[in-house]
């Protein structure tokens, strides 16, 4: 992390930070604001200033949704959405950005000093590094670790390096947050001569969701962020669950890549490692898999596991909003009475397969956290939007003590701020709370409090 100290007035210059996750490309671009004192107990004294944010969706599918505010118009708000044809992949997502920003927003690109990149994997490096010919074929060696999301970062950050020359590239990486867990949690019970030659043990990933969350969970229970035990839920098109004590990861459920763990949109989470044999015959080959920057190597195994499995592989779809919608249309056919056909079943199996999971994992980690839980938060695009999957999970945690107050988890999208409650009200109570991840501010924020980068 950063060390805290203040941006003094002389620094000025934008921060593009970028996030390429695994169906989405998200980007905000800040401000560096002065701040008189530092400070590490609010989240309304950051060192930026949001001035835009960009999204575009659904990546893979053909018509990803784009998306551009302009947070600090002159106007107020201004919101324009669009699905875009031309967009197929994480790097022509970033040049649609750039082209839009160019004609709908009056910012002069060569204001933009730095340019923070969200990278999942950073194996051994632990801090940020600026993106040199060393760092970025670190980073190209790490690709087949983490084959749906460091080859697309690294497209973004060769389209980066192309369209904004003058800008420094720097690299922000998700396993970081993960360091302090022990050896004895991230080793696998294999050959650890073989493990510590190839590195093969638990990395954990999500990290800057992480770090944002600690810090806004902090602020909000008015606790000093090192005394904070948590149990936190990011659950996205990749998802996992972290147990953070005394402020740094315990635990995180993703492995030595990010397949490992819950399911996610087309990922299949834990499977017995020895199923994908039984699977195909053709597990050991190599899938031919071409990325735009960069060649991902990865077996037919891996390709299956990664990309031909979770929802996508049980429902057809990745949207786990549309599973919601869908499971609930049969459950009113039934409520009729009804016939529910046999591929209708589909919906409710994929919604109590996650849900299962989870269980797994919150279950294993309070009791890692020994009972000492200040909160158990959800986060992701599922986890902050999804009532339902809430609803299910706190219901099946009221035997530790924890009680959804259902009002206020119906309302969470009316509610503004970044941490919301959703727990009931009472005496002893352990809270339920919905925090609005924000990886790009995490980064964008560590950029501007990072006395190197600034300094001449
Ligand atoms: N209203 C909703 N209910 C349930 N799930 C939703 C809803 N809206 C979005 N989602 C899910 O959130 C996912 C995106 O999560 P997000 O964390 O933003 O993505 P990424 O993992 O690519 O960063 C979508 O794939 C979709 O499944
Ligand atoms: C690590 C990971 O799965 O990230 P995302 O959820 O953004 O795809
Ligand atoms: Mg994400």
């Amino acid at each position: 992390m950063a060390t805290m100290t203040a941006t003094p007035a002389s620094r000025s210059g934008l921060v593009l930070s970028v996030n390429a996750g695994s169906s989405s490309l998200k980007i905000s671009l800040y401000r560096l604001k002065s701040l008189s004192t530092p400070s590490t107990s609010s989240l309304t004294s950051e060192p930026v200033e949001l001035l835009l944010v960009s999204s575009i969706n659904d990546i893979s599918n053909p018509h990803a949704s784009f998306s551009f505010t302009l947070v600090a118009h002159e106007n107020g708000k201004e919101a324009k959405k669009e699905s875009v044809d031309s967009i197929h992949d994480h790097a022509s997502a970033f040049t649609h950005f750039l082209e839009y920003l160019k004609r709908e927003a009056s910012i002069d690109k060569s204001q933009i000093v730095h340019v923070c990149h969200r990278v999942v994997h950073g194996g051994d490096y632990f801090e940020p590094v600026v993106i040199t010919k060393e760092s970025y074929e670190h980073i190209e060696r790490l690709t087949d670790l983490a084959p749906l999301h460091n080859g697309a970062a690294l497209s973004v950050i060769h389209a980066c390096l192309r369209a904004l020359p003058e800008a420094n590239s720097i690299a922000y990486f998700d396993t970081s947050f993960h360091r302090s867990i022990l050896p004895y949690i991230a080793s696998y019970a294999i050959d650890q001569e073989i493990a510590k030659e190839r590195g093969l043990k638990k990395y954990g990933f999500h990290g800057l969701s992480y770090a944002y969350i600690h810090r806004a969970v902090s602020v909000h229970l008015q606790k000093d962020p090192s005394s904070v035990n948590i149990l936190v839920l990011h659950l996205g098109s990749g998802a996992s669950v972290c147990a953070i004590r005394d402020g740094k990861s315990l635990d995180t459920s993703m492995g030595l890549t990010p397949v490992t763990g819950l399911p996610g949109a087309t990922r299949s989470g834990v499977v017995d490692p020895s199923l994908i044999f039984h699977y195909t015959n053709r597990a050991g080959r190599m899938s031919h898999n071409k990325q735009q920057a960069v060649d991902v190597h990865v077996t037919h195994a891996e390709e299956i596991l990664n990309k031909q499995s979770g929802w996508k592989a049980i429902t057809g779809t990745t949207d786990f909003g549309e599973i919601v919608k869908e499971m609930k249309a049969v459950e009113e056919k039934g409520k009729r009475n009804e016939e529910v056909a046999e591929d209708e079943e589909k919906w409710k199996l994929a919604f109590d397969l996650f849900v299962d999971r989870i269980c797994d994992f919150v279950g294993a980690y309070y009791l890692k956290l020994r009972g000492q839980v200040d909160a158990v938060v959800f986060s992701g695009g599922i986890g902050e939007k999804s009532v339902e999957l809430r609803e299910d999970v706190v219901d099946r945690m009221g035997c530790l003590g924890f009680v959804l107050d259902k009002e206020k988890n119906r309302a969470v999208a009316e509610q503004k701020g970044e941490v919301v409650e959703v727990g009931k009200e009472s005496q002893g109570r352990k809270r339920v709370l919905v925090c609005r991840t924000d990886e790009q501010l995490e980064m964008a924020r560590e950029c501007a409090l990072e006395e190197k980068f600034w300094s001449k």
